[in-house]
């Protein structure tokens, strides 16, 4: 069976010699990681390592000179002093020890230092992630990658190890190689000739099995995807609900069955090959074993020489083996780094610029949006489009609309999560783009509808609205009384420090209403001069909300804000009402304005007034 055959139904690309090759490339970057994960651990298994890779031919060679001597005495005279053979067993006995020694700590260097390497890739991957996009998050290209990047930062403790190992064991074959080549240097072609069908099969083999992974990467997410609604405590309830374990069951089995089936076909040839080649490598040895016993008896060399040999070739053999199969594994290592590297090199659009302008305090002239248009990547649509107005500073501003009338989309080009596609948004006559990022999110406060619920401490859930104060217990209790989520702090058993939500031990669970109060006070933490509230209140009581509407009226003065409600009884308030339709503003004007000019606000607020009646 051709191996390249066996494979060409499923139309996997596989790898060229060259790209692998040029995989290690990445091995210099790669070590750059992990000797910035920690200097001492990468000098010391390396010393380590250095150490072990001599001890192989100490042994041998050693052995070579006990068994000549055991030879020696036995056939010379009994008053023969044995000091010397119980020397060299002795020492023999030290060589072994110090192996294991060695051995053991190399393993525990290597455990140790691929944890920290792991933590540390871990961490660099977050803080990179925190760089980029909001809608390069939104693409599931970007998920892939940076799936596979996640997956790098265990799968290459492995890595570290193999390439380790390898320097180590080519040290090892330099020394055992000198005593093979000095009795008879075709002994290694033999080796290298038998042994070399293995190299090719295995890397065949593991090209198919990385080409597989990459193209799994989508479903294996879905995968992860379908495993976690199966089994959460988030998803419990509406898979309860509807009923739902069946369908989700079904779909993990279908998906995990596809997956275990090319897994399967895969494993089994590579292990059927492997037998066959394997069986070459022992025909290689035997050929060169009776070679060198054939000497041995022709008297050319003696016992003991025969031993340090057959012991040098066998291990010669195992090492080679070794060598050529991890090459592959070191290689497809080398490749999958790639998609950790190519991670780091998403670039995000909106960044800190050098030379930025600080932003005004106070806001002179407001937010001017001028012709803008946005649409999301891999969407036709626009989600807003030819939208031009002025929010002036101390304004309150509301923003209806139907559903996916585009009133999110415009909060968050405000905020600036994205840029727009077309147009530009001023902020006192200067490009937003222009304004330093870094403070432009702390003058923008922004509470969305989808808000996280952290499992974490009542505190820690409203100090997340400005981390940098997360010690600032006044600030944070004061944030808790303007959005009344203080009331609730009083009722719970350990206040401001009881955890929140269900996931971990002695957590509370809120509800809707209460979590959105607890949310709103992230708004008050920080002094932004534009709060932008969407959909702030869905989940509050009519009174609730009434009062956190007064409240926010007279803790915003003089300060813009916007607010996205369904609700009139709360978009009345505002100081202007902008009308959304399709992306589109189609409306603008105060409340009495708007009403009087019976226009589609109108229509929408007296179908909601119809609904009281
Ligand atoms: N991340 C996204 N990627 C692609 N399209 C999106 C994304 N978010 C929203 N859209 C699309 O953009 C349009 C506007 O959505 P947006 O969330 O701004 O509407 P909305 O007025 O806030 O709706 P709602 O009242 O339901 O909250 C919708 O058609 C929606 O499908």
């Amino acid at each position: 069976m051709n191996p390249s055959k066996a494979f060409a139904d499923t139309n996997i690309k596989s790898l060229t010699f060259k790209e692998r090759i040029a995989a290690f490339k990445n091995l210099p970057e790669f070590f750059k990681l992990v000797w910035q994960t920690s200097k001492w651990m990468t000098v010391c298994n390396f010393a380590l390592r250095i150490a072990r890779s001599i001890m192989p031919l100490a042994i041998l060679w050693v052995g070579k000179h006990i068994i000549d001597e055991v030879v020696l005495l036995s056939s010379s005279d009994a008053s023969h002093s044995h000091d010397y053979l119980w020397k060299l067993v002795v020492l023999e006995f030290g060589l072994a020890i110090l192996t294991d020694v060695l051995s053991r700590a190399i393993n525990l260097m290597d455990g140790l230092l691929g944890d920290l390497f792991s933590n540390y890739t871990s961490v660099r991957i977050m803080k990179h992630a925190a760089t980029l996009d909001l809608d390069q998050f939104e693409d599931s290209v970007f998920y892939d990658k940076l799936e596979r990047a996640r997956q790098q930062t265990v799968g290459r403790t492995v890595l570290l190890s193999q390439v380790m190992s390898q320097i180590q064991d080519l040290i090892t074959m330099g020394f055992l190689a000198v005593g093979l080549i000095a009795f008879n240097p075709w002994l290694i072609v033999v080796l290298l000739i038998t042994i070399l069908p293995a190299f090719l099969g295995e890397s065949y083999f593991n090209d198919q099995s990385y080409a597989l992974s990459r193209k799994r990467t989508p479903e294996r997410r879905e995968l992860d995807y379908v495993r976690y609604l199966g089994a959460s405590d988030e998803t419990a309830k509406e898979v309860k609900v509807f009923n739902l374990s069946g369908f989700i069951i079904s779909r993990f089995r279908t998906l995990s069955e596809r997956f275990y089936n090319e897994n399967k076909q895969l494993s089994l040839q590579r292990s059927v090959w492997g037998t066959f080649f394997a069986f070459l490598g022992s025909t290689g040895y035997y050929l060169a074993y009776v070679y060198i016993i054939y000497r041995t008896i022709n008297g050319n060399i003696t016992i003991g020489e025969l031993t340090f040999l057959a012991g040098s070739f066998r291990q010669m053999r195992s090492l080679i083996e070794g060598v050529l199969l991890r090459f592959t594994a070191v290689s497809q290592g080398a490749i999958y780094l790639s998609d950790f590297f190519e991670f780091f090199e998403i670039e995000p659009k909106i960044r800190k610029r050098a030379n930025a302008k600080s932003f005004p305090n106070p806001i002179r002239q407001g937010f001017t949006f001028e012709n803008v248009g946005f649409q999301y990547a891999h969407s036709e649509r626009w989600a807003n489009r030819h939208l031009s107005f002025t929010l002036h500073p101390g304004e309150k501003l509301a923003l209806v609309g139907e559903n996916g009338s585009g009133k999110t989309t415009l909060v968050k080009l405000l905020a600036r999560l994205y840029d727009p596609t077309e147009g530009r948004i001023l902020l006192d006559g200067i490009d937003l783009k222009e304004y330093d990022l870094d403070e432009l999110r702390m003058n923008v406060g922004i509470i969305f509808q989808d808000y996280l619920r952290y499992q974490m401490t009542f505190a820690q859930n409203i100090a997340v609205g400005n981390i940098q104060e997360q010690d600032n217990r006044t600030l944070i209790e004061a944030s808790a009384k303007q959005s009344l989520a203080d009331v609730l702090a009083e009722k719970l058993p350990l206040h401001y420090d009881q955890m929140l939500g269900k996931r971990f031990s002695q957590g509370v669970e809120l509800s809707g209403g209460e979590w959105q109060k607890v949310a709103l006070a992230r708004a008050y933490m920080k002094d932004a001069q534009l709060l932008i509230l969407d959909e702030p209140t869905a989940a509050l009581d009519a009174r609730a909300e009434y009062e956190v509407f007064q409240r926010f009226a007279e803790l915003t003065k003089g300060k813009s804000a916007v607010l996205i409600s369904h609700r009139f009884s709360t978009v009345r308030m505002a100081d202007r009402i902008l009308v959304l339709e399709k992306g589109q503003l189609i409306e603008i004007g105060s409340h009495k304005e708007l009403i009087f000019k019976k226009g589609r606000y109108a229509e929408l607020f007296d179908l909601q007034a119809m609904g009281y009646r």
